[in-house]
């Protein structure tokens, strides 16, 4: 035996064992590859490696047979399973079967290397309990981008502990599903999960809220009443809005994070609670401390893990899943045949912005299955404000490409071949008018802005066969 860690490689592909196998060895790893899993689990009758990568898709017993093999004898064996996007359901039943992480293949080698890297250490400080799993989470939020699947990657890393975790994300992104999963996997998941939005509550019943009153407290305060820290006692307490939370509250919040006790409003006796805090915000948490609007401790103290939950516009890929599960939930909780799509409104929508993110986009399917017409959804069927919206947005940021790429994504969605022959001559004819309007219809000075030699100007007009000015 060598004291070098021992990691197996397993794939029928060569090329991978063979990159895996070099990316190991360059790390200091010991490496040995194998073409399927029964060869390995031969092997392991006799020795055991540190870590095993496993594709999932292969010849013979495939990777999640091997790794329910792996584990009847050696359940504290982290491994990493390799699986295409398109096999996402293969890699959540993957934590099922008890895997340590999940490499969404194509991966490159230094993130191949970094994953082996934390198993690594993982089961050196913490042991087998801190292998992740993170089915669920998985399969209840909808998400194939990279972005998101370093999301899940970090629900599963968390699931087994009570570190305060700070989600970053717009409004709408998901966040509070995403701490919901994090204490749904967690070894608090029978205790309460609680909920509290910072920008909802009036300031001046923030602190009873949070930490409830005595009897007398304040005009009002009739009876006693348990705080939400109380509620959350053994669970886990999500204070959306962070961000928001006055400057007094703060510093309360500081102190019971540090004692895990507080008094309750009014009160002289300190209450003490374990509650693990989740906490979230769309704003620049570093900004306000620069402000002077958030205590630099505190921030501190919530910003041990950070999740950062993209918005949806930058993970375009997952529109049609969502569109779909939208759809789908909507159909139910209405009791009506699910609409479908028109590929061309499922490519109009895949392009908008939307700025209200997940959330705006369910909204938008209730409204479709409420009020398209027929089964099939048009482009027409969609509510009007998302076509402003989309015209708001291209003229606010300039994007006309993004105007351009809806017509292009319909057009090809409607089986259009060719389609620059018609958009160059567009574009074209877009841009002279443009500069002729601006010269008050003179050739010379237009071309001149456009670019074009005076001639050229001339040609083009006559081609795209536009009204000329005989201005010079
Ligand atoms: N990836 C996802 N898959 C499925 N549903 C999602 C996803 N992301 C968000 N949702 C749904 O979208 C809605 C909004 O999500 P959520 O309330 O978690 O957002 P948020 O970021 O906490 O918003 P806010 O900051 O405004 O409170 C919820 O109904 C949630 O279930």
């Amino acid at each position: 035996m060598t004291d070098q860690p021992l990691v197996w490689v397993v794939d029928d592909d060569r090329s991978i064992r063979w990159v895996l196998e070099r990316a190991m060895g360059k790390r200091g790893y010991e490496c040995s590859v194998f073409e399927n899993g029964e060869s390995l689990l031969a092997r392991l009758e006799n020795r055991a490696p540190d870590v095993i990568i496993s594709d999932v898709r292969m010849e013979g017993m495939d990777g999640l047979e091997l790794l329910n093999k792996i584990h009847e004898t050696h359940p504290d064996l982290p491994v990493i399973i390799m699986t295409a996007h398109s096999d996402l359901d293969s890699a959540v039943a993957s934590f099922q079967g008890g895997a340590f992480e999940y490499l969404p293949k194509p991966f490159d080698v230094d993130e191949a290397t970094a994953l082996v890297e934390r198993a690594l250490e993982h089961s050196a400080q913490q042991g087998p309990a801190a292998l992740s799993n993170s089915q669920s989470a998985a399969m209840e939020i909808i998400g194939e981008a990279p972005a998101m699947q370093e999301v899940f990657r970090a629900i599963g890393r968390l699931a087994q502990s009570n570190i305060t975790v700070l989600i970053n994300g717009e409004s709408g992104t998901g966040k509070e599903l995403v701490a919901q999963a994090l204490h749904r996997h967690s070894p608090r998941k029978e205790e309460p999960f609680i909920a509290l939005n910072m920008a909802a509550i009036p300031k001046d019943l923030m602190e009873s809220e949070l930490f409830g009153h005595e009897k007398g407290a304040f005009t009002g305060a009739q009876n006693q009443r348990r705080g939400r820290f109380e509620q959350a006692d053994g669970g886990t307490l999500f204070l959306d809005e962070i961000g928001d939370m006055p400057a007094e509250t703060q510093t309360r919040l500081l102190r019971v994070l540090a004692d895990s006790e507080f008094y309750r409003v009014g009160g002289h006796t300190p209450v003490k609670v374990n509650v693990r805090i989740i906490a979230a915000t769309h704003q620049d948490l570093e900004k306000l401390v620069e402000q002077g609007r958030f205590r630099e401790d505190l921030f501190h103290r919530l910003n041990v893990i950070r999740i950062h939950i993209p918005k949806l516009s930058d993970r375009r890929e997952d529109i049609p899943k969502l569109l779909n599960f939208f759809l789908h939930k909507a159909a139910k909780e209405l009791d009506v045949e699910p609409k479908v799509l028109r590929p061309e409104t499922e490519a109009f929508l895949s392009n908008l912005p939307w700025p209200g993110n997940v959330r705006q986009l369910e909204n938008t399917c209730r409204w479709i299955t409420v009020m398209a017409s027929s089964h099939e959804v048009l482009l027409n069927d969609l509510p009007p404000e998302l076509r402003d919206e989309s015209a708001v947005v291209e003229v606010g940021q300039g994007s006309w490409q993004q105007a351009l790429r809806n017509w292009a994504s319909s057009e090809l969605a409607n089986g259009e071949k060719r389609i620059l022959d018609s958009a160059l001559p567009a574009f074209e004819q877009v841009m002279i008018e443009a500069a002729l309007k601006q010269t008050a219809g003179r050739k010379r000075d237009a071309a001149e802005l456009l670019g074009w030699g005076r001639n050229t100007l001339t040609r083009k007009i006559k081609e795209l066969g536009l009204e000329s000015s005989d201005e010079e």
